[in-house]
């Protein structure tokens, strides 16, 4: 059994992750974070999900001396990632990250850490979505050249970051296919633009709404007909349970950046 630890347990995700992770044959919650600020500091995780007593408290993130975790779990916000990755080396622990947003400087602490420590980091952790994205690089190479190709997510009006995370990847698949740059191609904003599509471009839209989950679309659109590829998540207890495997398939990693696609072996 992997001992796991979960960076911000309160959170939606962090939430979902302590119920894969009892769930779980393969891995044991052993330590949970919450912001030194935290009033739930020292309630039981079972009881915070609204099961039964599980025997393993929340505890403050400023706490150092906490681990017998050999894997954290870090679904939070971007702002928090640098603090997490630092406990992570230092404490000789690897990590599965899917907080999205991240900038280009905090990829590079990723891809730094990664010398010393195993790390997954995925924008999504579901099994659906990145068979999708081998599915994109395939569309894009067969239909990419005659056809315009757009990018619509959607997501529930809490989500910080737009376009998501997965959106992103999905728009690096069909570019690789393509064999060009995303910076190269991407059109994220066309407000104010004042003409016909630039030929070759790949489009983003975003939409924001009630309690939506996420929701993926590709089209790929050509002159008399249109190929969609559609992903839906309903819950988000999908990705956490991909995370709960990522966690599992990590910890036997000494050192080195993964994804799910390797942990998924494909
Ligand atoms: N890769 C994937 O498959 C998926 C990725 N995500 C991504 O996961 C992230 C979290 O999503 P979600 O759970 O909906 O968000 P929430 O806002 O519900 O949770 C964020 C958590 O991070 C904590 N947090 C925020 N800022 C800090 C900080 N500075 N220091 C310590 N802890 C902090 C929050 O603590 P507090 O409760 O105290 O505010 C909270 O527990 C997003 O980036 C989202 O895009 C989401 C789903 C799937
Ligand atoms: O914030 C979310 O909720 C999600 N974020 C991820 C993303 O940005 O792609 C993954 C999933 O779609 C849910």
């Amino acid at each position: 059994m992997t001992n796991v630890g979960i960076f911000g347990a309160n959170g939606r995700m962090g939430k979902k992750l302590i119920e894969a992770g009892i769930e779980s044959d393969v891995v044991n919650i052993s330590a949970a974070f919450v912001r030194s600020s935290s009033s739930l500091i020292g309630a039981d995780i079972g009881e915070l999900i609204g099961q039964a007593k599980y025997g393993v408290s929340l505890i403050s993130e400023s706490e150092e001396s906490v681990s017998d975790s050999n894997v954290w779990i870090d679904f939070t916000l971007p702002e928090a990632l640098e603090n997490h990755i630092n406990w992570c080396v230092n404490n000789k622990c690897n990590l599965v990250i899917g907080v999205t947003g991240l900038s280009e400087q905090q990829k590079v602490l990723i891809e730094k850490a990664a010398e010393k420590i195993a790390i997954v980091y995925a924008t999504n952790f579901s099994t659906g979505v990145n068979l999708m994205n081998s599915l994109l690089k395939t569309a894009a190479q067969v239909m990419g050249a005659q056809s315009d190709i757009e990018i619509v997510e959607s997501h529930h009006r809490h989500k910080k970051d737009a376009p998501s995370g997965t959106a992103i990847t999905m728009g690096e698949y069909i570019a690789d296919g393509l064999g060009v740059n995303l910076a190269d191609v991407a059109e994220y904003d066309r407000n104010n633009i004042v003409g016909e599509r630039n030929q070759g471009s790949i489009g983003f839209a975003s939409l924001r709404a009630g309690d939506i989950v996420g929701e993926h679309t590709a089209l790929f659109v050509d002159i008399g007909e249109r190929l969609e590829i559609t992903h839906k998540a309903t819950d988000r207890l999908t990705f956490a349970k991909g995370a709960i495997r990522a966690a599992a398939w990590v910890s036997k990693k000494q050192k080195g950046l993964f994804d799910m696609q390797d942990v998924l072996g494909f």
